[in-house]
């Protein structure tokens, strides 16, 4: 029996797909986190398992790399619409694809699919809708503790959790000295993706990710949404940006309703078919 993955990334944040209809072989959490382990395994951000026809249309599970499941993930989306296009699953410009979150509209912006516009939904900074600990209120600019350091730290939800801090220097090191911390934080019932956040001008920020469930990456979309929203709502920003990060660049556009936009690319990288030793070791764990 072989076991196949696509491997796609979205500017560097890269997933591997996994098609359940080509697929027989059961994924769990303990086999993903195998798989995705970075030396013992394929390697990734994450795995996409789909797609599942449902009445309401094609859904798809999103695993993080610790073997936790996502609710929601803007270059998994991208990723996993660029796939069905490859495959022939999609032969429509626009199609929704639904996550555990809700419904996304994807609109392909070229012929190939690799550039994809993903509506993503509202952002929320309600503390309970995030959620964050405490009164229910919008979580703006509070004072919060990671390791020892406040931050001055707005909370947000697109789906996912993230905490957003500005900054004036962002960095990989910084963020994951803030992450390590952050991700568990008991104020974060769900866990929670940290991001931080330098304003360049009116249409760019940078960020750098730590993301709930894997880590440090390369590139978020829903982090980008999140960010964009953040500076967008702080004042530090236009409704539209270039969000620059390690990986590359996508484009958000805040809507007058707030609904996000976003728009990037997705590359391929190739096909992985697990070896018989490897699929050995997976057997055990159940
Ligand atoms: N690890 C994240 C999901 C993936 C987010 C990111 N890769 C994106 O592109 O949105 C979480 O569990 O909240």
């Amino acid at each position: 029996m072989a076991v196949t993955f696509k491997k796609y990334h979205g500017l560097g944040n890269d997933y591997l797909v996994y098609d359940c209809i080509k697929n027989t072989y059961e994924l769990t959490p303990k086999r993903a986190r195998m798989i995705c382990d970075r030396h013992f395994g394929v390697g990734s951000d994450g795995i996409l398992v789909g797609p599942y026809f449902e009445e309401d249309g094609i859904h798809v599970k999103i695993y993080n790399p610790d073997g936790s499941m996502a609710e929601e993930s803007g270059n998994g989306i991208r990723i996993f619409a660029r796939y069905l296009k490859d495959n022939d699953y999609v032969q429509k410009k626009h199609f929704v694809l639904h996550t555990d979150r809700g419904s996304v509209e994807v609109t392909y912006l070229n012929e190939n699919g690799s550039r994809l516009r993903a509506s993503m939904g509202k952002l929320n900074f309600f503390s309970d809708e995030i959620p964050v600990t405490g009164p229910r209120r919008e979580v703006i600019n509070e004072e919060m503790e990671f390791g020892g350091n406040t931050y001055k730290t707005t909370c947000v939800s697109i789906g996912i959790p993230h905490c957003v801090i500005p900054m004036d220097e962002i960095s990989r090191e910084k963020v994951c000295s803030i992450g390590k911390f952050s991700e568990d934080a008991p104020c974060f019932p769900n866990r929670m993706n940290t991001l931080i956040m330098k304003p360049i001008d009116e249409y760019n920020i940078a960020i750098e990710i730590h993301e709930r469930g894997a880590g440090y990456t390369l590139a978020s979309g829903s982090g980008s949404c999140a960010a964009a929203g953040v500076a967008y709502r702080l004042g530090l920003a236009s409704n539209k940006m270039t969000v620059h990060m390690p990986g590359g660049e996508l484009q958000v556009e805040i809507e007058e309703d707030g609904e996000v936009l976003m728009t990037g690319d997705v590359g391929y990288v190739g096909t992985t078919t697990l070896g018989y030793e490897f699929l050995a070791k997976l057997r055990v764990l159940e």
